[in-house]
């Protein structure tokens, strides 16, 4: 199992680095378009190996796609992060570009691939995606449910007091600070819904603490984050290259499902050696459905600013 990822910053770099210790893939190429960078963070990272025991091999290029050839994976991480008080909506200037471009390149040597697409307005660029390349539907995937997810239920394991491994929930819609859906209807703790536990006042402040998620670490880090960003790909990449049919919220291309068409959104989706083997579409009761239309009317007002 072969997987690249394009971009060797601190999103590439996080998820090769969960990759490699999983230990499920046997090699990853990292390439960067900044001479030596992924040569450099390759290196690093292989030096972990006998520390962390994987013998996953991890090599670093600058921007030769022929070593990226046969990938049965490639993660987009390449473009730039959003600074503190940006939405991820502004990055679409100089992301739509790279993105295009780095999708073409990787074809041209990997014509199976499966594409993981991570660079934000994450939603537009998996669109982008969509209609620049031929790759079909189901090998196309974009990365922001999985981490809004994790997430949710880090904040909703705070407000139980309990360890996040009791708490499920799940988040859809677009990958912005106003787009997302955490359901907070359908999130358990250990099969009780969580209204049992939580106030409708705490738990809307649950679901607005998940939404800026993203936007509450840029603030702090001046940069935005990079290790749960990491872990949530390497979590759909391991799902894909292990064929393990596991449902995450990923951003897919709708055809009719949700009563939405021609959008890239975050939906519960199953996993495997297919890439996106099912679109799952669960009920939803009337507030969640209007979110979610709301939502997709955001995320199509940003596609309408591609040019392609
Ligand atoms: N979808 C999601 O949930 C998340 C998305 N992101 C997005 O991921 C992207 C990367 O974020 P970071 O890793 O923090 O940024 P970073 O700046 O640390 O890394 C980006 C890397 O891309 C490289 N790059 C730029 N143009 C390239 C090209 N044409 N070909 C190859 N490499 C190129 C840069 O040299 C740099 O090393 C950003 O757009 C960020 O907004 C970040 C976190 C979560
Ligand atoms: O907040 C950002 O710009 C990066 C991102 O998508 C996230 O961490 O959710």
């Amino acid at each position: 199992m072969k997987v690249t990822i394009v971009g060797a910053g601190a999103v590439g770099a996080s998820c090769a680095e969960y990759i490699a210790i999983k230990d499920f893939a046997s090699e990853v190429v990292l390439l960067d378009i900044k001479e030596g960078f992924a040569e450099g963070k390759a290196m690093d990272l292989m030096q972990t190996a006998s520390l962390n025991g994987f013998d996953t091999k991890i090599t670093g290029v600058t921007n030769d796609y022929s070593k990226t050839a046969g990938s049965d994976i490639a993660v987009i991480t390449s473009g730039i992060p959003r600074k503190p008080g940006m939405t991820r909506e502004e990055l679409i200037g100089i992301n739509a570009g790279i993105v295009q471009s780095v999708a073409s390149s990787l074809l041209e040597h990997s014509p199976d691939v499966t594409l993981i697409v991570v660079s934000n307005p994450m939603d537009t660029m998996t669109y982008l995606v969509h209609k620049t390349t031929d790759i079909p539907k189901n090998k196309i995937i974009g990365m922001g449910g999985a981490l809004d997810s994790a997430r949710f239920k880090y904040r909703l394991a705070q407000a139980l007091e309990a360890p996040i491994s009791d708490v499920d929930g799940m988040v859809i819609g677009g990958h912005s600070d106003t787009g997302m859906v955490p359901l907070t209807r359908h999130a358990t703790r250990n099969s009780v819904k969580v209204s049992e536990f939580l106030s409708e006042d705490r738990l809307n402040q649950v679901a607005e603490d998940t939404k800026v998620g993203g936007a509450t670490l840029t603030k702090l880090l001046g940069t935005s984050a990079w290790y749960a960003p990491g872990a949530a790909v390497s979590a759909l990449v391991q799902a894909i290259a292990c064929d393990q049919k596991k449902m995450f919220p990923c951003s897919a291309f709708l055809e009719g499902e949700y009563g939405l068409n021609d959008i890239c959104i975050g939906v519960p989706v199953l996993l495997g050696k297919n890439g996106i083997e099912k679109i799952v579409e669960i009920e939803l009761d009337e507030a969640e459905k209007a979110k979610m239309k709301e939502s997709a009317e955001g995320v199509s007002k940003v596609n309408e600013l591609l040019q392609f």
